[in-house]
């Protein structure tokens, strides 16, 4: 799925108005009422179902569309019964948008209903009880010029945040400002719509002293914003929620855009079927240059990760304390033993050593010792086939950048931050690292998937791709070498590196909600991931799970 920038998403917007056609006040009600579905109907609103509860709904609303989409959410959900909502307008310019105007005059006229209905039925229970009953519904309107006009939060509020979207242009002020820290501070559950306010879509710098709502969850228009897929970003957002406003598929789709999500549907496209006269020759065979002694468990885990993703023959070189280890914890693959007991010191004593293999993954529990850097500095020259280079191979690398002319056209880096930090330099904020680990992409003529919550993959193209499966209970050691060993095997298969990539982010993802779904995110541990990459593969080809 192409993620797109919000002036791409600007002009989509006036597309749609103009052919649709529809007119942009309609269009704001046709978002705003999908943002009420949302919040009336989805499992994770903090007002899911409840029409009459005891909370307060808090509408916070900016002077731009931003502001005119709380106004809409407002009305609609007060034409829907639903009772207690205080709507505050922010005054922080002297101009409204034309829609946002109008929407104060559409909220003030159901008010002014609401009124006249509350009279009109106290008036009845006045005469036929001579008491008042109270009335069940309260909307009312308020404007925020100043600090003083803040109103009290509680903690069982559900705040709205409709202050600023995708047109703010400039840091927030004044009382706008602490009226955002104000809300921060608060411990009610915060809604934001489009864009938590302050953050930018694309580029933010000096993120930690600027006013931005950090809101629980964030119903974002269409699409991701790029933005959101930064993980320092995630305090801003909290879970996005796409909201489908119906705007011109043709036209989003025809936008140029170098950044994907990667969708099950595209990992479904990429997977390719295995044929019924398959013999193991088909699908390549894979070398694995792991392990130290103390680390041999890393060795154990990329080797059982690649067998588990369908390679046809792995072979791996380990250490001689590793010899054991490995036939007993993996019988299906051959093993190599080196000359040195306790870490790697040769790797092939000439280039056609290498020659059977289809795939290289280096790097998993390796160490640092002289000899071993010495071997994979042998192994790097002495090929030019892609590989997957992890972990102490990505380390050795940092510190021997002339090695860099060596390193096989198109192989993949699957680097955590500080290894990227290592390897690249450090950037201020997550875009302009973003933007370095695209250069660096192109420079290097490598594929860099960057670990993260979300992960972060940009091929020698300058392309992105955006990974979202995963959760925290991944945060375990061995993850990575998992990563390695799925890489390597998909590589073995012949997935271009490419495919690889973005088929191997995925599936461990994958595997790793489907774990943690079974498990929980803390008992998990990174052999868990291997167990379910198969229930992975079954909900890939068949929908399953
Ligand atoms: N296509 C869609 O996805 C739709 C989006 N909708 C909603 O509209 C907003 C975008 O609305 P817009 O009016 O363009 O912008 P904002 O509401 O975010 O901001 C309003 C104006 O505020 C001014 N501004 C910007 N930054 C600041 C600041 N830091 N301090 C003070 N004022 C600021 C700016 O005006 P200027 O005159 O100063 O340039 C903004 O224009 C989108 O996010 C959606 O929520 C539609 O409702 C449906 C279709
Ligand atoms: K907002």
């Amino acid at each position: 799925m192409k993620i797109l920038t919000a002036e791409q998403i600007r002009q989509a917007d006036q597309y749609t108005i103009q052919n649709e056609p529809i007119s942009s006040i309609d269009l704001m009600e046709r978002a705003a009422s999908q943002c009420v579905d949302w919040l009336l109907y989805d499992e994770d609103s903090p007002l899911g179902y409840c029409f009459s509860f005891d909370k307060t709904l808090k509408i916070f609303s900016g002077m731009g569309n931003n502001g005119g989409d709380g106004l809409v959410i407002a009305r609609l959900l007060a034409e829907k019964g639903l009772s207690n909502i205080q709507v505050f307008i922010i005054n922080y310019s002297d101009k409204y948008s034309p829609d946002c105007e109008e929407n104060i005059k559409r909220l003030e006229k159901v008010i002014q209903k609401l009124e006249k209905k509350k009279n009109k039925s106290n008036k009845k229970a006045t005469l036929a009880t001579r008491e008042p009953i109270p009335t069940q519904q309260h909307l009312s309107l308020h404007y925020i010029k100043s600090v003083s006009d803040f109103p009290e939060i509680q903690a069982s509020d559900v705040v709205i945040d409709a202050i600023f979207g995708s047109g703010l242009n400039k840091p927030i002020k004044d009382f706008t400002a602490q009226l955002i820290a104000y809300l921060n501070h608060s411990k009610a559950q915060i809604i934001a719509i489009d864009i938590p306010s302050g953050l930018f879509a694309e580029n933010n710098e000096d993120i930690e002293h600027r006013a931005i709502i950090k809101a629980n969850h964030t119903l974002t228009f269409e699409g991701y914003k790029l933005a959101f897929l930064y993980d320092q970003n995630y305090v801003f957002t909290g879970k996005v929620h796409i909201v489908h406003i119906g705007l011109d598929k043709n036209f989003m789709g025809q936008q140029a855009s170098d950044l994907f999500l990667l969708t099950k549907q595209d990992i479904y496209k990429k997977l390719k079927v295995r044929p019924k006269t398959a013999h193991k020759g088909n699908f390549g065979h894979a070398l694995l240059v792991v392990g130290s002694e103390g680390k041999m468990g890393a060795a154990v885990l990329s080797a059982k990760a690649c067998m588990r993703t369908g390679v046809g023959l792995l072979t791996v070189h380990v250490p001689k304390c590793g010899y054991n280890i490995m036939q007993t914890a993996i019988p299906e693959a051959m093993v190599v033993v080196d000359k040195k007991k306790k870490s790697i010191s040769k790797i092939c004593r000439e280039s056609t050593d290498l020659e059977k293999y289809t795939a290289i993954g280096v790097g998993c529990g390796l160490g640092k010792g002289e000899k071993t850097v010495q071997a994979f500095h042998d192994l790097l020259k002495s090929t030019s086939m892609p590989m997957v280079i992890d972990a102490d191979g990505l380390n050795i690398l940092a510190e021997n950048l002339s090695w860099w002319d060596f390193v096989p056209k198109h192989s993949i880096l699957t680097p955590h931050p500080k290894e990227f930090e290592r390897l690249f330099g450090r950037a201020n904020n997550p875009y302009l690292r973003h933007q370095l680990q695209i250069a660096m992409s192109i420079q290097r003529q490598v594929f860099i998937i960057l670990k993260g919550a979300t992960t972060c993959i940009t091929t020698p193209e300058g392309k992105t791709y955006f990974n979202t499966q995963g959760n925290a209970g991944m945060a375990t050691g061995g993850s990575g070498d998992v990563l390695t060993g799925i890489l390597t095997s998909l590589l073995a298969q012949g997935y271009t590196p490419e495919e690889a990539c973005c088929i191997g982010t995925y599936l461990h993802g994958t595997s790793g909600n489907m774990a943690a779904k079974r498990l929980s995110q803390e008992a998990m541990i990174a052999g868990d991931i291997i167990k379910y990459l198969s229930k992975a593969f079954r909900s890939l080809h068949y929908g399953e799970g």
